[in-house]
């Protein structure tokens, strides 16, 4: 396995770049997901180290070996696609094998490599059936078998279990984690399912508009998102970000917005001091709010929208200044629409965002 270095890629179809200036580096053993939007250049950064596309500007080093003009055929990678891409007139054994024939692996050692993937995919009793007899999670894994038995130096994963249920993806999740443990494989992986990334990924790189946001661990991702898109993007419910502007009130430091304010605790008053202008984002996870019922020092009085009871927890949904925040809830609570309610901010998790930047402001 290799580690694989990202330099300054640009790509452009024409005059749009669809990935602009990307750097990062993905050690070796390391799974890292691709993680965005649609449209975010995910699919092109991975077709660049596959060599599917060209790059416009920068370096792609595999193992130290700077690949940019290497054939896709020369670059020892291996991709799995998300509609597995088997050979239907093939058995199971038959599409294993294939890669290894193509290059013209002795028979012996061709069968050994295939039985090994087979083994360690439990998909043995399978190999004499052909693709259409087999389930979408068995199809999956004969992709990923067909990948495994050319002992690559990188895996590539274009959203691999997009086209299963929703049962069979976690189920899959969990398989393709234990591969990559079992392997110690680099493996690099697109997906658009941020919850996804964080299970199974040791790094996210966040993209946005071809552009990388945030390349960490997902614990870092999701404690301390870079920009409000980082903050909005990872973490489900959504973290609720509020527009406010910053006040001096005698020594003490306020956030206010339409119709209410907050103290900010002395830390997070000396962000919002290093705020380019006098306006910042506030962001507050789901359970870093605290609902109360009665009107209490230094919360910000609200309104409920609705309640969603999913089993383990209900979501509350807050109307404050114009905007909609959720809330997590213990499903015991028993909370109706329309209820006038008292927010208070848990100051340790709360995080300050610079409006006009976007950029995280650190707490301290
Ligand atoms: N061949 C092409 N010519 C022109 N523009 C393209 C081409 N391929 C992709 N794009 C554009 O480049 C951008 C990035 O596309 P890409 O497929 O990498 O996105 P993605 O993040 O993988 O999206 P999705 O999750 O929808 O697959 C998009 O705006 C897309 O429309």
């Amino acid at each position: 396995m290799a580690q694989v270095e990202f330099q300054e890629v640009v790509k452009r179809y024409g005059s749009f770049e669809a990935v602009k200036s990307v750097s990062f580096t993905v050690e070796d053993g390391e799974f890292v997901a691709l993680v965005g939007p649609s449209g975010c250049g995910k699919t092109t950064t991975l077709n660049l180290i596959a060599g599917l596309l060209d790059l416009t500007g920068g370096a792609i080093r595999v193992g130290g070996r700077q690949i940019n003009d290497l054939d896709p055929k020369d670059r020892d990678i291996a991709m799995v696609f998300q509609n597995y891409a088997l050979y239907p007139n093939k058995t199971v054994r038959q599409n294993l094998g294939f890669p290894l024939r193509m290059r013209k692996v002795p028979k012996r050692e061709l069968e050994e490599k295939v039985n090994d993937a087979a083994r360690l995919l439990d998909i043995t009793h399978l190999l004499d059936r052909r693709p259409r007899e087999l389930s979408g999670g068995q199809q999956q894994r004969v992709a990923l078998g067909r990948a495994l038995v050319r002992d690559p130096q990188v895996f590539l994963m274009d959203e691999p279990l997009s086209n299963l249920d929703a049962k069979l993806r976690v189920q899959m999740r969990a398989e393709l984690k234990r591969f990559h443990q079992d392997l110690n494989a680099t493996v690099i992986y697109v997906t658009h399912d941020q919850l996804e990334a964080m299970t199974m990924a040791d790094k996210m790189a966040v993209m946005s508009g071809g552009v990388l946001q945030q390349y960490d661990t997902p614990e870092r991702v999701f404690e301390e998102p870079a920009n409000v898109f980082v903050a909005g993007f990872v973490g489900s419910p959504a973290m609720n970000l509020l527009p406010a502007r910053v006040v001096e009130n005698g020594g003490a430091v306020q956030a206010a917005g339409e119709g209410w304010e907050l103290a900010l605790s002395p830390r997070n008053a000396a962000s919002a001091r290093r705020a380019s202008g006098d306006a910042v984002i506030l962001g507050a996870r789901h359970s870093s709010l605290i609902l109360h019922e009665e009107a209490a020092p230094g919360c910000i009085a609200a309104k409920i929208y609705t309640v969603e009871p999913t089993g383990d927890l209900t979501y509350a949904h807050v109307e404050v200044g114009g905007k909609t925040f959720v809330i997590s809830l213990d499903p015991q609570r028993r909370i109706r629409a329309d209820q006038p309610v008292w927010i208070e901010f848990d100051q340790d998790r709360l995080h300050l965002f610079d409006a006009v930047t976007e950029q995280r402001l650190p707490p301290g």
